[in-house]
């Protein structure tokens, strides 16, 4: 008689829940040959009972009573795809303390609580993974933990967040509205339940927290990442890049430079022949720079139920190996140095900045002169008249300079006459940033 199947619950059932059923289903021959024993989905918490779903769940046991599964004593793992935070953090603490591994794909969860979940769940003598939170289908936290466990990394830069890039894509080659690709972001299950955080940055910076912690081996919270999202990206700004050749992606950077962390996202402009330029719609592409390896980069669908659902179930391999040879992961994950951040002025990056100014003799001297008291100098620079009479846009890409001096030089730019507004301003990657 072949050995017991390990025994899974799943916490949601919805685009990637349903990806891990049809995995596991479509791969057990191949989960068993590697992990030693076959995996049998038992059962799923849900919110909606009667909700009409694909035939490849209706061998799952569906329950609206999480201590259903909680308390199931023949449930080995608890796979979590149901998103939310405080009530989630609750039933996985009570999973860890009944003994179940986790694999969770939640990045809210994991950025704000992961440290504390890690813990927990090493003092318990059980697993945690959670490769499907950061980058959907691409390895990474893998690749940062094992592939790259003997160098010391340095950078990792890339798109992390599908929707976004879903939408960037859309906006600038099909010159669709924001508001229409989101929609059909949702649709396609790329989006959070509530896309906010999505568009305003926030489900990159969790990502971004995530990948820091680990890349550096230091406690990167969600708020030590500089966040700004593509809610204010507009088809003008998308035109100009264009037209210099440029693209425009949300990018997350996390860097470290003698021991000191920085970690941002935000709109950035590439150079259009830029390996992240052309990633586009829903994949994900992260570079990984480390002192021994040099530059590394990951390419793959960041979002959607199958690519996802690959990662969740990667997870539960790795689960059942250590069961196997009982032992768990957490040594891996646990920072070894403490975070220190550096200070705005040694933050370097070019910067892009979009005026509407005073179509007037004196407005450019008055700009160049602004520019040069900060010692910023530019590396383009184009004038456009606007329909507004006696008006002009300037579009300015400076050289590299540092965020406390950009910052200072933005402040006296929108005071000076000539500048009636600051349409847009994103930093740029291409120079020695
Ligand atoms: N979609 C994607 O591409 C990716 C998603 N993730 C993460 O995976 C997780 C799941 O995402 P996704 O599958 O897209 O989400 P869905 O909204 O498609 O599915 C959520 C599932 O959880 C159930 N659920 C939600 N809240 C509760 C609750 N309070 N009690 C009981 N059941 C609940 C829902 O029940 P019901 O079916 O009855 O509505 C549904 O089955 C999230 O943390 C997300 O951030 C990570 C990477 C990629
Ligand atoms: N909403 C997320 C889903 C994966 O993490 C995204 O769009 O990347
Ligand atoms: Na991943």
């Amino acid at each position: 008689m072949g050995e017991r199947a390990i025994q899974v619950g799943l916490l949601g059932l919805g685009t990637v829940g349903t990806g891990v059923v049809s995995i596991v289903e479509r791969h057990q021959n191949e989960l068993a040959h590697q992990a030693g024993r076959p995996v049998a989905i038992k059962k799923a918490l849900v919110k909606q009972i009667d909700k009409v779903r694909g035939s490849e769940v209706n061998g799952v046991e569906l329950t609206t009573n999480p201590e259903d599964i909680l308390d199931d004593p023949d449930l080995d793992v608890v796979i979590e795809v149901m998103g939310g935070v405080s009530e989630t953090k609750q039933l996985l603490e009570k999973a860890i303390r009944q003994k179940k591994h986790i694999v969770t794909a939640n990045k809210d969860l994991m950025a704000e609580w992961g440290a504390s979940l890690l813990a927990l769940a090493a003092e318990q003598g059980v697993d945690v993974y959670y490769e499907a939170s950061v980058a959907g289908g691409i390895p990474i936290l893998r690749t940062i933990t094992e592939g790259l466990s003997a160098d010391r990394i340095t950078k990792m830069m890339g798109i992390v967040n599908g929707t976004t890039n879903y939408i960037l894509t859309k906006m600038s080659q099909e010159n669709r509205s924001y508001e229409d690709v989101l929609k059909e972001a949702q649709e396609l299950g790329f989006a959070e339940a509530d896309p906010t955080a999505d568009v305003e940055g926030l489900d990159a910076a969790r990502k971004m927290a995530i990948l820091a912690t680990l890349g550096f081996s230091a406690p990167v919270q969600l708020s030590d990442v500089a966040v700004k999202g593509i809610t204010n990206v507009s088809g003008k700004d998308l035109h100009f890049c264009e037209q210099l050749g440029l693209t425009m992606k949300l990018i997350g950077v996390a860097k470290r430079d003698e021991g000191r962390l920085e970690v941002c996202v935000e709109p950035t402009l590439l150079p259009s022949d830029h390996p992240l330029a052309s990633v586009q719609n829903e994949y994900n592409a992260v570079f990984v720079h480390g002192e021994a390896v040099g530059e590394t980069m990951f390419y793959g669908p960041g979002a959607g139920s199958l690519p996802t659902a690959t990662a969740v179930v990667s997870d539960l391999v790795s689960v059942m190996k250590n069961m196997r040879h009982r032992v768990n992961g957490y040594a891996a994950m646990k920072p070894l140095y403490e975070a220190v951040f550096k200070e705005e002025q040694e933050k370097q990056s070019q910067f892009f900045i979009r005026l509407h100014v005073e179509d007037r003799t004196g407005t450019f001297s008055s700009i160049t002169s602004l520019f040069a008291r900060y010692d910023v100098s530019f590396e383009k620079l184009l004038q456009l008249p606007l329909e507004e009479e006696q008006m002009a846009e300037i579009v300015i890409i400076t050289h590299v300079t540092n965020r406390a001096v950009y910052k200072e030089l933005m402040e006296e730019l929108e005071q000076l006459d000539v500048v009636k507004t600051i349409a847009s301003s994103y930093r740029v990657e291409g120079g020695k940033g």
